[in-house]
């Protein structure tokens, strides 16, 4: 199948790449020169595991390539649109002037059979505004809204072998049968894996996208929300994480309890979905995901002022270590990232902050470049009068005390994530807190 990706960020070029390796012949498409650049080189622009490998086979393969020339999508017949959906700034919903511009680049280039298919995650009601759209200016083209579920650090894989495939279609029955046609070949090795698909509407299939993310969010900040109990009274919430996980009903995943959830999607999706049901008259149903906004915020804060109190008071001028600037372990993702804002944070509070992270250094100077930026765990931590686990990366987790303590000016340690063991740093004498845990 011949298919092109508009918008080659971490989930399209990731996308580009994963359909290539599944034997489509695949041309990539971006404003971004550098990025494509770098993607024509077979680099990937960003870290990702598994990517290098694949954008490697794919490229000597001969089935992928990409380009800044959106003419070069003539040739395909499935044309996805993987741009980003940002926060509008100064406002919560979703800023939609990329996917409109990416569909409407398209459009010239579109031909009768061709079909659309958005991955973008948007507000519901997008996909029947972009479907008229397409088909008024390119009659016997259409539109699908086919959402992505992969989780960066796992996005390739997420990507060859989904845990399910969402179809939203076309009500028109002849449209509709093309449409799911020209996907099933698109995921024709999944579908035969057994993966489970949902073939409906553009609202549901637009609504699946943003419901599994508010759930999820929701899922995070209610163990966050416990969290926060369980400190005053003196509980351990991860004992407690594990004890109501064992009930299959409620299940252990995203019981993480930490610093809270960033990235380029939770965040702006909760928002967005709540501005949304704002314009929809029903702003009333997703009250709650303020409170999951501002559960999951207080998290930081929390962070920040725990330190504040372990210094005796204030931090100005005290030397603090920050381990993990990425939202999440493997990925040098740093947008809505809770260790990056705690940093940043500690230096308006007059910290000396000395900030590392294996992968996400380049992205955090180029946003914050007033934070000082090491490359080792031994530079973060030397004179330090507290360290700071802030993103669970393995080589952190794996972190004794007799690792840094003779680096450090003071043995204090907060563990953002709840992974150290606080027997181990204890009796080597250190301060060692974590979040509604002891
Ligand atoms: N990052 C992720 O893990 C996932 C992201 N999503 C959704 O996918 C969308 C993209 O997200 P990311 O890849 O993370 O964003 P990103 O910011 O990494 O990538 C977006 C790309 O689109 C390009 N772009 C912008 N306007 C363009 C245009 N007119 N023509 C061609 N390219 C254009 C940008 O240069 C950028 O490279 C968002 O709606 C996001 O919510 C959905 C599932 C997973
Ligand atoms: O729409 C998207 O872009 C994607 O958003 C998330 O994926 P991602 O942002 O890559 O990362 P997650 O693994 O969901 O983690 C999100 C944040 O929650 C935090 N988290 C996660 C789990 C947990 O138990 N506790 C916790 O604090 C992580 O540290 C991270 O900051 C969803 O998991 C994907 O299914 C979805 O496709």
């Amino acid at each position: 199948m011949k298919i092109s990706v508009v918008g080659c960020g971490y989930l399209g070029a990731v996308h580009a790449a994963a359909m290539a390796e599944l034997g489509h012949t695949v041309v990539g498409v971006d404003v971004d020169e550098r990025k494509i650049e770098a993607l024509s080189e077979g680099r990937a622009p960003f870290f990702e595991p598994g990517l290098p490998e694949i954008l490697t086979s794919a490229s000597a393969s001969g089935r992928l390539r990409f380009s800044t020339d959106m003419a070069e999508v003539a040739d395909a017949t499935v044309h996805f649109i993987a741009v980003g959906t940002p926060q509008k700034p100064g406002s919560h919903s979703a800023d939609m002037t990329y996917v409109d511009a990416a569909v409407d680049a398209l459009l010239p280039h579109l031909k009768a059979g061709d079909l659309v298919v958005g991955k973008s995650t948007v507000p519901v009601g997008t996909a029947a505004r972009l479907a008229a759209t397409v088909k008024a200016a390119v009659p016997g083209a259409d539109l699908a809204w086919n959402p992505e579920f992969l989780r960066e650090g796992f996005a390739v894989k997420d990507t060859i072998s989904p845990d399910r495939l969402v179809y939203g279609i076309s009500d028109d029955a002849d449209l509709a049968a093309t449409a799911k046609a020209a996907l099933d070949e698109v995921y024709s090795k999944a579908l035969g894996e057994g993966t489970p698909l949902v073939v409906t509407d553009y609202a549901t299939a637009e609504l699946v996208k943003i419901s599994a993310n508010a759930f999820l969010a929701t899922k995070i900040s209610f163990i966050n929300a416990i969290s926060e109990i369980a400190e005053v009274a003196g509980a351990n919430v991860s004992e407690l994480a594990d004890a109501i996980g064992y009930d299959a009903r409620i299940g252990r995943r995203f019981l993480n309890a930490g610093i809270g959830f960033g990235g380029g999607c939770l965040p702006k999706d909760i928002r967005a979905f709540g501005a949304r049901a704002e314009e929809l008259g029903r702003g009333e149903a997703l009250t709650f995901l303020k409170e999951v906004d501002a559960i999951n915020l207080r998290r930081r804060q929390r962070v920040v002022d725990m330190v504040v109190e372990m210094l005796g008071g204030q931090a100005f001028d005290k030397k603090v270590a920050v381990l993990g600037l990425a939202f999440k372990p493997d990925s040098d993702d740093i947008r809505d990232s809770p260790a990056l804002d705690i940093a940043v944070q500690l230096n308006g509070l007059g910290a000396v902050v000395s900030a590392t992270d294996p992968h996400a250094i380049s992205n955090a100077k180029a946003k914050h470049p007033q934070l000082h930026f090491v490359e080792s765990v031994g530079e973060a931590v030397a004179h330090a009068e507290i360290v700071l686990l802030l993103t669970e990366w393995s080589e952190y987790r794996a972190l004794t005390p007799a690792d840094i303590e003779s680096a450090v000016a003071g043995k204090r340690i907060i563990d953002g994530r709840n992974v150290l063991s606080s027997p181990e740093w204890r009796s080597a004498g250190w301060d060692y807190r974590a979040m509604g845990r002891p």
